[in-house]
Parts: C-alpha cells; structure tokens; sequence
C-alpha cells in the first residue's frame, strides 16, 4: 500500500513523520499526472500546491480550522488529503467535482470558482468564529497571486488588516501566474518580495558564520538581521502588506514542505491576521507542464502522460471564429482595441494581441476594472473589444448598467463558455447573460448561430457606437453552417412548410438554431404548420418578431440561458405589450445551480433536446 493510499483523513497525515513528506509529494504528483492526464483538469495549479497544501494539513486541524481554497481550481491534493482517492470521474457526473464541494466533504466550504472571494468568505468565517466565541478556531484562506489581483481581494484586505486579534492566516500562492504571467503592480511588488529569498539566503549565511564567530557574531548578525527589514524594504518594499497593518512572513519556497510548515506555524500562533508568502512554481515535477509555456497546463484535456501532448487535436471552435474575425478587423480599424481579464488565449484575443500589442489590455482577473476601463477607451474615442466568459461578466454587471450603458459607451463585449459549458460546476455555466443584458437599457445582444454569423455579428457589433453591444457563443466546436432559406427584416428564417400563418413559430437563439430546426421539422411531421427562425440580434426584441409572430397561432423560444428574465421573456412581453395574445413557450435553463456534468447530459436532463421539446410541445398545439 503507498503512503497516499493510508491518509483517508487529515489526521493520518499528522501522524506521519516530517520526514516522509518528501515521499508522500512524490506519490502524490504521480497520481496527479496519472489520473488527471486521464480525465482532463487542472493539472499545472494543483502540482504546483503539492507542499503547501501537505503543509495546510498538518499545521491546521480541519475541519475545525477552516481551510478556503480561491477559485477552486487547486483543491485535488486537499480532496486527496481528505480521503477523495477517486480521480477517475473527476469532473463528471457522479465523480468528484473539480472544484471544492460541500457535498462531498465537510472539509470543503467553497464552492464557487469565480477568482478574488477568498479572503471575503475567510474574513466572515473568522470574525464570526470569533463572534461565537470559538475564536481559538482558526481561518485560512489561500489565494493565488492571480486571483489576488481582483479587486475584491483588496477591499477584504482592507477590512482585515484593521482587526488585529482576527485569528486569519492568507496564504498567498505566489506562482507568478494568472494562465500566462501575472500583470500589474501586485505583481511586479511580488516579484520584488521574491528577490529577498537572496536576502533570506544571505541571513542564513550571516547566521551561520557569526554564530561561529565568537563575541562579535551574535551582536553584528542581530545589527544584521534589524537591517534586513531595512534593506527589504529598500529593494524588496514588503512595507505594502506591513503597511496595510498585515504582518507578513516570506516569502517561503513553496515546495520545501518543512520551510512551509515553519511559516504556518509561527503565523497560526501570530495571533493576529498575517500574511504567508509562498513561492511555488505551477506545473511543478511535471516536464511537459514546465514546458508549456501558454499556461503551464493551467486547465488540460486528456493526454499522453508520457509527452504531455493531447490525445485528441480540437476542432475549429467558436472562440477560433471570434480570434480570426479580430485580426482581420484590426487591420480595418485602427480606433478597436481589446481587453482580456487574465485570459488572452482562452478568450481567443491571442491573435489580436500579436498583431496590434499595443491594442491590447490584459487587466488580470478584474471584470468589473475592465468593463469600466473599456466605457473610458470608448470615452477617448476608441472602440473596445471586451472578451470574457459569460459567467464572469455576472461580477459587472453594475459597471455594464451605470458605466457602459448609462453612458451610451460605444463597447463590445464577446461573452464566450455562454450557456451550459457543465464540467467546471454551477459557477462556470454561462447561463445567466442574457437575463442579466435584458434589462440594460440600450444594450444589443447578438446570438450567431454559427462561425458566419460571428463574423458578421461581430462586424455589425463594433460599428455601433451609441451603446453597449454583447455576443454570446458556446464552449466547444463551433456548429456547423445553417444558412438561412429568406430574411424577413432582420431576422433569418432557417425553416418554413409554407409562406402564410403557421400553427407555430419557434425561435432558435443562437448555438440552439439548429436544434430549433431538428424541433420545427419534427413538429411538421406532426401535421402542423411550422416556421423557424433566427433572430439574430435577439435582445432588444425586434420588430419583425412580432410581425412574424402576429402570423403564427404559438411561438416557442429555445435558448441556452436561464429561461427566467432570459430572451423567451423578453418575447413574452413585448408581445404582450404589443397587445399580441399568442402563447409563448419557453424552453430553456430553468432557475437553478447545475451539478457538474457534460454539456450533453445537462441538455438531455434539462429537456433541451429535440424529442423532449417537439413532446412538450405536442402537448400544447391544439
Ligand atoms: C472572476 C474570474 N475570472 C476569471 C477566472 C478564470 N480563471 C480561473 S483560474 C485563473 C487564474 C488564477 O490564477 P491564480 O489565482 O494565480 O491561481 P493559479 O492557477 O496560479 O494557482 C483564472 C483567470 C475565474 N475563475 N474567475
Ligand atoms: C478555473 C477556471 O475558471 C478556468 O480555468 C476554467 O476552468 C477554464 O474553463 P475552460 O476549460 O472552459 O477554458
Ligand atoms: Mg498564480
């Protein structure tokens, strides 16, 4: 039996020698490399955690002691020190989440894997162990350097720092990247820390020799060490937590698990909120890891553990459409320029990013710093690109409302992972855009429904100025091309069995045209008089709907967004307002938090497929 396989609590791994934790981190890369390679995950984040997170559980007694996770991603060698052993369905249905999950551990407190919440949810714990008079408890967040450039991060630092009994230790996990290298001054003051490991091995060394010097040593090397903070603070400026009233220890290497537990250690019995600095290196044992320079194998899908390399080559997906269509509009317009919150390469922004430098802002994980910066650029005349995952545009949406809209900025944001993406859990599917974009007032929203209309929605959005235009896509390989058989205004009719009123007229938003057509086809086999469309700019809700529906005894709206608030709605109302009396049926997400899973099972259990809609709607056609 290994090592690993004997800790199914934390516990067993305090009953362990220090001196097996060498051998134990050694297992423990080798099961992440061999299991995660098969099942896909965070594999660079989770190898670089290894030491620390060993460390974590042998200084603190979860759960106890509280241990936050930021973002999640990095939680596989915890769920392996919590007794999860079983990797094999990791992110599936059924197995365990990628991500920390109450369900499967009372070790785990937070679910939610959007970046910067950490030392929130640790500054509550804290303050309401204390409150409740378990203040002998203790709290730990751990937050990467990525995650710490989120604005969020600073106004809990802010509150922490005042409150100087709060038994909250921060470990910050200093890897010197988001996916690619981490931006901005935070960083760069991290990197200036990381140099006083010269100074720590120079005190080591001061220690060393004037100990052996007799009389003199002890005095000069406690002169030394009081110049140390000194010169720290002259080439390393650590005073920015100091200042802040934090007190800081580090920084620490990162995979010397004792040096960790040291550092730990003393800030556990600090007394106070402190702040252990550990430097790690992401992708840590694993050669190919190291030698992605992208992202150090940030997020993978399934590889060959022996090269690295993929087993399957990905197909052209949606995010391909938007990166190619940016190049060529850079070169047209010289007033576009993007931004990215720590995603370049995920969010399709490398090519732009290589071919106009200079156009490009990468302003780390801070959504709302983005959405607000872009109203700015609008302001000086330029147009901005804003790229994110839909899921992470929910954090600004007040700076989309107040800032870009209410300003009438021209902006364009391109919302990729819309919609159900499933495997990264609840908190990653993009489901909530487009009930969020339907209640901004002169916000466009456009759904392609395949690479053409990308490109041409794309080209359409960055020529409005007069406000905020959005474009949502799917994860995943891009559909294939669905051309329209006729437009009518400015919508695409994709299918029709005959040019007069219909029995129904159903709506295919975005990614979900085809389905609608597979729905509309199946209907009319049925008997019916059916007519699909795509509306293409489906928010606000156009004119020529209403034409269209005026004609048709129901409609059905299918889209991959919250049905609540969502484009169904939208229908809903406007024709109501339009005094049309024609029912609407939704098809849709319904208002709920998704267990992870793939993206098909979720469809198929939500009904969003062709056999449960054309059964539902069965139902409801006279
Ligand atoms: C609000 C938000 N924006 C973007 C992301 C996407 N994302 C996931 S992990 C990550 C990088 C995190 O970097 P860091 O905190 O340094 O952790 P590391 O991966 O280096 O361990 C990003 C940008 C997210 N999860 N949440
Ligand atoms: C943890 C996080 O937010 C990202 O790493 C996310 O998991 C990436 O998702 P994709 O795999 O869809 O790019
Ligand atoms: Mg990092």
């Amino acid at each position: 039996m290994s090592l690993l396989e004997t800790i199914t609590a934390p516990a067993d791994l305090r009953a362990l020698p220090v001196e097996r934790m060498p051998e134990l981190a050694e297992e423990i890369r080798s099961f992440l490399v061999s299991e995660v390679s098969k099942t896909g995950g965070h594999l660079g984040p989770n190898l670089g955690v290894v030491e620390l997170t060993i460390a974590l559980h042998r200084v603190f007694d979860s759960p106890r002691d509280t241990i936050v996770f930021d973002t999640g991603h990095q939680s596989y060698v915890h769920k392996l020190l919590t007794g999860r052993h079983d990797f094999s369905k990791l992110k599936k249905q059924g197995g365990l989440s990628g991500y920390p999950n109450r369900a499967e551990s009372e070790h785990d407190v937070v679910e939610n894997s959007h970046a910067s919440t950490a030392l929130s949810w640790a500054d509550g714990i804290a303050k309401g162990r204390r409150l409740r008079g378990q203040g002998q408890r203790h709290t730990v967040a751990v937050i990467g350097d990525g995650a710490l450039t989120g604005g969020m991060a600073w106004e809990a630092i802010n509150n922490i720092a005042v409150d100087k009994t709060l038994p909250l230790v921060i470990v910050v996990n200093d890897n010197e990247r988001s996916y690619a290298p981490t931006i901005g001054g935070l960083a760069e003051h991290l990197a200036t820390l990381r140099t006083t490991r010269g100074y720590e091995r120079f005190l080591a060394w001061g220690k060393r020799s004037l100990a052996r010097t007799p009389f003199v040593g002890g005095p000069v090397f406690e002169t030394l060490h009081g110049v140390k903070k000194g010169l720290k603070d002259i080439v390393a400026p650590q005073g920015m937590f100091e200042d802040l009233g934090l007190k800081y220890y580090g920084p620490v290497d990162g995979h010397d698990e004792q040096a960790v537990e040291r550092a730990l250690r003393q800030a556990r019995d600090f007394g106070g909120p402190v702040i252990v600095h550990v430097i790690t290196q992401k992708g840590r044992g694993y050669q190919p890891a190291l030698d992605d320079v992208a992202d150090h194998m940030h997020g993978i899908g399934k590889i060959n553990p022996e090269t690295g390399l993929p087993f399957e080559v990905a197909g052209r997906i949606w995010t391909d459409e938007f990166n190619d269509e940016m190049v060529r509009l850079g070169a047209e317009r010289d007033d576009l320029v993007a931004l990215t919150a720590a995603m370049l390469i995920p969010v399709g922004l490398d090519g732009f990013a290589a071919a106009y430098p200079e156009r490009v802002f990468d302003v780390g994980i801070a959504e709302q710093h983005a959405v607000t910066m872009a109203s700015g650029l609008a302001y000086a005349g330029l147009h901005p690109v804003v790229a994110l995952y839909a899921t992470f545009l929910n954090r600004a949406f007040d700076q989309m409302l107040m800032d870009c809209a209410l300003h009438k900025a021209g902006v364009t944001f391109v919302l990729d992972r819309a919609g159900i993406t499933g495997s990264d859990g609840a908190s990653h599917n993009g489901m909530w855009d487009m009930a969020l974009m339907s209640i901004v007032p002169g916000l466009r929203l456009a759904a392609p429904r395949d690479g053409d209309q990308v490109r041409r929605q794309l080209r359409e959005a960055v020529d409005v100025t007069d406000g905020p235009t959005v474009i949502r896509f799917p994860k995943g390989d891009v559909a294939e091309p669905l051309e329209a058989v006729r437009q009518q205004g400015d919508v695409d009719v994709l299918f029709e069995t005959g040019s007069g009123d219909v029995d129904l007229l159903v709506l295919g938003v975005g990614a979900f045209a085809g389905l609608a057509v597979d729905v509309g086809a199946k209907v009319a086999a049925l008997g019916h008089t059916v007519r699909v469309v795509d509306p293409r700019w489906v928010l606000p809700v156009s004119g020529t709907v209403l034409d269209l529906a005026a004609q048709a005894g129901a409609v059905a709206v299918i889209e991959d967004n919250l049905v609540t608030g969502g484009v169904g709605a939208a229908v809903t109302v406007a024709l109501r307002e339009a005094g049309q009396q024609a029912p609407v049926h939704l098809h849709g997400i319904p208002k709920r938090f998704l267990h992870h899973a793939s993206r098909g099972q979720l469809l198929e259990e939500l009904g969003l497929t062709a056999e449960s809609i054309v059964a539902d709607l069965q139902t409801r056609l006279s």
